[in-house]
């Protein structure tokens, strides 16, 4: 007879993330989500702040995209798979700074994470074929995954494309091109369609279909639950040898 041996929960919390086009109300969703509770989870910043001189490396690695695409908004230099080696590495540093945050058993919210990432660097590679994109961004995930774990549960938020472009354009106080307002509902599109392919690790919030109280309401929901019967998190590139990032447990622990 075999006996598996039982492994305790982890005692961290869950790591979320928000997800979606730009305008569509990540952040402003999140807080009307967030700010009645009291154990708070930890929001990290909109991702665009941090090129408004956020200190760390993280701050400067995207500072360094911003440049080398003179500013554009999907900071497009014209060479994607090195931006998203480069923007994996910031997602990377994202997860390091918030690992005493899970460790404590608090739930860490990032604003975008490697899912978008995935979805805009194939979008890069793959100009006009949504297919290969798709493709593409599953791999792009998976390599992702190589560097850190992925999200326990990404909260997509979609809309009409047209919408969150106007709340974009108003809120930073610019106009998008055509070619950008293109990008921007082609990204959507893929996002959905990625969901699509994991509704284990994906939630979608359609704010065509959603009133702003039920929206904080599921999301509340979605928090609360990610944090149930959590495993551990362990580098991904590690061996049977590995801890856990938060409470240390072996991935193995035949290993020890
Ligand atoms: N239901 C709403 N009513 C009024 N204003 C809204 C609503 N949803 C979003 N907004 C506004 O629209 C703008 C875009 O929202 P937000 O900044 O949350 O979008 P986002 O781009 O998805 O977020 P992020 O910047 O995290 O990527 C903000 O100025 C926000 O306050
Ligand atoms: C993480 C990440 C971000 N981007 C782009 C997408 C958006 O245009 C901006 C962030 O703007 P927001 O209004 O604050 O949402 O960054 C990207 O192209 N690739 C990425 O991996």
């Amino acid at each position: 007879m075999t006996i598996t041996p039982v492994r305790q929960c982890c005692t961290r919390g869950p790591l979320l993330s928000t997800d979606g086009v730009s305008g569509v109300g990540k952040t402003y969703l999140t807080h009307r989500a967030v700010d009645p509770l009291d154990d708070k989870p930890l929001v990290l910043d909109e991702f665009s702040e941090w090129a408004n001189g956020r200190p760390g490396l993280g701050g400067a690695l995207l500072h360094a995209l911003y440049e080398a695409s003179a500013g554009d908004p999907f900071l497009r230099g014209g060479t994607p798979m090195a931006e998203a080696l480069l923007l994996m590495a910031i997602k990377r540093h994202d997860l390091d700074t918030v690992i005493p945050a899970l460790s404590s058993g608090r739930a860490v919210i990032e604003g975008r994470s490697v899912d978008t990432t995935a979805v805009c660097q194939a979008l890069l590679l793959h100009p006009g074929d949504p297919d290969a994109a798709l493709a593409t961004a599953t791999e792009l995930l998976a390599l992702a995954a190589s560097f850190r774990p992925l999200p326990d549960l990404t909260i997509l938020v979609t809309d009409d494309t047209a919408q969150a472009v106007e709340r974009a354009q108003r809120r930073d106080r610019r106009i998008f091109t055509s070619e950008e307002a293109a990008f921007m509902r082609e990204a959507c599109a893929l996002y959905e369609r990625l969901a699509a392919t994991d509704q284990a690790r994906y939630r979608v919030l359609d704010r065509r279909r959603t009133g702003e109280h039920e929206a904080a309401e599921q999301i509340r929901v979605w928090i609360h639950d990610a944090g149930i019967n959590l495993s551990c998190l362990y580098e991904p590139w590690q061996g049977p040898q590995a801890r856990c990032m938060c409470c240390g447990q072996l991935a193995d622990p035949a290993a020890a």
